[in-house]
């Protein structure tokens, strides 16, 4: 096992006026277990974020923060700021349905709900008041086209979502979050349950859903990171030690930990 100085950091900053979400400080406990130890990152608007790290290291407790998700999980404590347009969104007074409707979410095992193609998409927006028939099968078609499922589903709109492919699935949750037209989307290893052909197809996916959102990826298949994002934040036992353009994570990181994990060859 090689020894690193886990003290080194390369964390870089960007122009405010870039940044649409960024975290100050943020600590997460579940019970007495430290999971995140002081995390500050700033996301870009309309670029891809990927978080990497060995499993365990904190990851997706961390982007489930971002939009409080964490709250759902007992015997939770987060501390520190998540600011989003001004306003800290780790805060008690914030209407955490709100926040998660600006911040979306899609997981890693795609889960629609036992419905059809168009109530999954249309549940939450009639939920939310939204009623008139032509205004919710726009969000429908313009959704499942961001999401790259329309030309498959245009005419099954009423067929069981549970009839999809996992691919499709997962394409489905993706434009479910849209549907809610949030600002950034937070995925957690959108693709690791599905075949290659279906995590190209989701890969692509997100690159082609850039120009309207920002978005952070949890994964774990360093080609993935490679491929579609514009920034990465490598970490490591509840700590972010690297974070700059993909380009330089991968090619030529600072911090020799990120180096030996991007290039297999850490511990
Ligand atoms: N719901 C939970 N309850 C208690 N502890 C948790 C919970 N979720 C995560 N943890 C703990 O928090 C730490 C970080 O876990 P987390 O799942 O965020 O890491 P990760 O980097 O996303 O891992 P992986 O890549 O394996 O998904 C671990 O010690 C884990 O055991």
């Amino acid at each position: 096992m090689k020894t690193y100085n886990w003290d080194e950091r390369n964390i870089i900053t960007m122009d405010q006026k870039d940044v649409i979400l960024h975290t100050n400080d943020l600590h997460v406990w579940y019970g007495d277990n430290e999971a995140i130890k002081g995390v500050d990152l700033q996301f870009q608007k309309n670029k891809v974020t990927a978080l990497i790290g060995p499993s365990g290291c904190g990851k997706s407790t961390y982007l489930r923060s971002l939009n409080r998700m964490n709250d759902e999980i007992a015997n939770t404590k987060v501390t520190g700021e998540i600011m989003y347009k001004g306003v800290n969104i780790n805060s008690p007074k914030v209407d955490v349905f709100e926040a998660r409707k600006r911040i979306g979410m899609v997981f890693q095992r795609p889960n629609p709900f036992s419905k059809s193609i168009y109530e999954n998409i249309t549940f939450a927006l009639k939920r939310h008041g939204e009623k008139d028939k032509h205004k919710l099968d726009e969000i429908v078609e313009t959704s499942l086209k961001q999401a790259a499922l329309w030309d498959q589903v245009k005419d099954s709109l009423d067929k069981s979502a549970l009839a999809l492919s996992g691919g499709q699935q997962q394409r489905l949750c993706i434009a479910r979050a849209i549907a809610m037209k949030p600002e950034i989307l937070l995925l957690d290893e959108p693709a690791s349950a599905l075949d290659p052909i279906s995590t190209g197809k989701v890969e692509e996916t997100i690159i082609s859903l850039k120009d309207d959102y920002s978005i952070v990826i949890v994964t774990h298949n360093m080609q993935q990171a490679a491929r579609i994002s514009d920034y990465t934040a490598f970490f490591y036992l509840g700590h972010a030690i690297e974070y700059d353009e993909t380009s330089k994570i991968f090619t030529r990181p600072k911090i020799q930990a990120t180096e030996d994990y991007v290039s297999g060859h850490f511990g």
